[in-house]
């Protein structure tokens, strides 16, 4: 497409339809920067309404899979589909090398990852990286989106001002607009193309102009712009925060259950039968680089100790030592010490058909277990050995092994096939209240319900 044709949208004076058309035509170019879980349907997206999309991955076997048509990304309703279409008509093409893609979009668009470092301090450098490469190919008129979840301030105190500085431009020739992803792996495209108000807040309001535009002609719902980045960085991490706090009481209520000798989920479910109330379901423990992170990349940017959000996550991370604990005492009821016992560990991705183990509960879990002397075998249907932190155990060879243990952490699909008939006696410990019909001969207890 000749240059001239080419436009950018941040200060134009031309009207609003006309830059709707030329965005809509591909004369708007775009680069998404990040092809992972979300950055991939999330190119596919831009490159089924523009025609005109440049996805950047620093990883060639990601940009060779799509170039070939193909997904890396499992699990994801339609995805296929969409990207065997956009990349064989031209729509989506992958490169490695982000700055010929930089010089040409005039719609940069970020979704790398955003994750803490081993203090748990917010981990940038992607994004970082991302910036660094578009400023050399900023023009006049470019708008860049930020989509990963940031620290918030991030757009007004990083992006913006190394923008600015690397690429030699005025602040007020090129916007800057934080619109969160507001979507959760398995149900991608559809979150994408609107399950939900998508949020756009720029570091000016010609940029939250800019910003709504674009999203207004993306999403099939309501645009909701608000006044600033750091206001729209806030609303995407303050959903995490209240999840994390919630998840909390329904694992502290569970962590009680044996003294107030009831059924807690049921009387969480009932509870949440009246509109004041949503709390939300015990479990194994929080795992993602979503959830667990988003609290972190909160409390590095206040001076305020929040204590409430400090106790969620030390709840939601106590709940592996909590599974560890019960099967020491499952077993010990039986008189066998965990140093002899062989101990199953079901799911090491961190959410069911989600292949991501950042922050899985499991991984504490296998590392108490072992400490104790336990033999482990890690069980994950939806991960190949290269994925996988730990040795993996195909389920088939499960069923062969002389078991003592079982801990289900994560409730893939796959496991609804295991014969818990073809097990002497078992203590099982169920983190996600999944297991159902086992033989009476085995032990079990299920985190929030107790021994049954
Ligand atoms: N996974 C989820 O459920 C959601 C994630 N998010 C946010 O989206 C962002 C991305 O998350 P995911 O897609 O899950 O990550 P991911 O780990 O699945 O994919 C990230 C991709 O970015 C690539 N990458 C890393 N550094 C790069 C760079 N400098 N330039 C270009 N590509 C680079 C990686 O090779 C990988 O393909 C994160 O900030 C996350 O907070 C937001 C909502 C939901
Ligand atoms: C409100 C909401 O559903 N947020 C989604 C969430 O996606 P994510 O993939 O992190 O999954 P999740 O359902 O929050 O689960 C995170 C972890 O928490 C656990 N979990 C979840 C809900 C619950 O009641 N109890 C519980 O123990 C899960 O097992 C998992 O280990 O976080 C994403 C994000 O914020 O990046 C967000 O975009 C997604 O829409």
């Amino acid at each position: 497409m000749r240059s001239s044709e080419v436009v950018g949208l941040y200060g134009t004076d031309a009207p609003a339809d006309r830059q709707r058309r030329a965005l809509t035509s591909g004369r708007v170019p775009v680069a998404v920067y990040g092809l992972g879980k979300m950055g991939l349907p999330l190119a596919a997206v831009y490159a089924e309404l523009t025609g005109n999309v440049t996805g950047v991955d620093i990883d060639e076997q990601v940009v060779e899979t799509v170039n070939a048509g193909g997904t890396h990304v499992t699990g994801e309703p339609g995805l296929a589909d969409l990207v065997s279409v956009v990349t064989a008509d031209g729509s989506l093409q992958a490169v490695n090398d982000p700055s010929e893609a930089a010089e040409a979009a005039r719609l940069h668009v970020a979704i790398v990852p955003t994750t803490l470092t081993e203090e748990r301090r917010p981990d940038l450098a992607a994004l970082e990286a991302v910036v660094e490469s578009v400023a050399h190919g900023l023009s006049p008129g470019d708008l860049f989106v930020v989509e990963s979840t940031v620290p918030p301030g991030t757009c007004r105190d990083l992006v913006e001002p190394t923008l600015a500085a690397a690429s030699g431009l005025d602040p007020d020739e090129f916007g800057v607009a934080f619109c969160p992803e507001r979507t959760a792996s398995g149900r991608a495209l559809r979150d994408i193309r609107g399950s939900y108000p998508k949020v756009v807040g720029g570091v000016d309001e010609e940029s939250t102009r800019a910003a709504a535009l674009v999203y207004d002609e993306l999403v099939d719902n309501e645009v909701i712009r608000v006044s600033d980045t750091t206001t729209a960085e806030c609303v995407k991490v303050f959903e995490g925060l209240y999840r994390d706090v919630n998840i909390a009481l329904a694992n502290e209520l569970a962590l009680v259950r044996d003294d107030l000798d009831v059924d807690v989920v049921e009387a969480i479910s009932v509870a949440n039968t009246q509109p004041y109330c949503d709390i939300h379901t015990p479990g194994a423990g929080v795992g993602g680089h979503c959830i667990p992170y988003y609290p972190y990349f909160v409390f590095d940017r206040v001076s305020g100790e929040m204590p409430l959000s400090r106790a969620a996550r030390d709840v939601n991370d106590s709940m592996p030592r909590f599974l560890a604990e019960t099967v020491v005492d499952g077993l010990q009821a039986r008189g066998t010490a965990i140093e002899d016992a062989t101990v199953a560990v079901l799911g090491l991705a961190y959410r069911p058909g989600v292949a991501e183990t950042r922050a899985s509960p499991a991984i504490p879990l296998v590392e108490d277990l072992s400490s104790r002397g336990a033999r482990i075998l890690v069980v994950d249907p939806v991960l190949d050995g290269a994925s996988a932190d730990y040795p993996l155990t195909p389920i088939e060879e499960l069923e062969r092994t002389d078991l003592d243990a079982a801990v289900l952490v994560t409730n893939h699909p796959e496991f609804g096939d295991l014969d818990w008939e073809s097990y002497d006696s078992l203590v099982c410990v169920d983190g996600r209240d999944a297991l159902v019909d086992l033989p009476d001969r085995h032990d079990c207890y299920v985190v929030g319900r107790g021994p049954n």
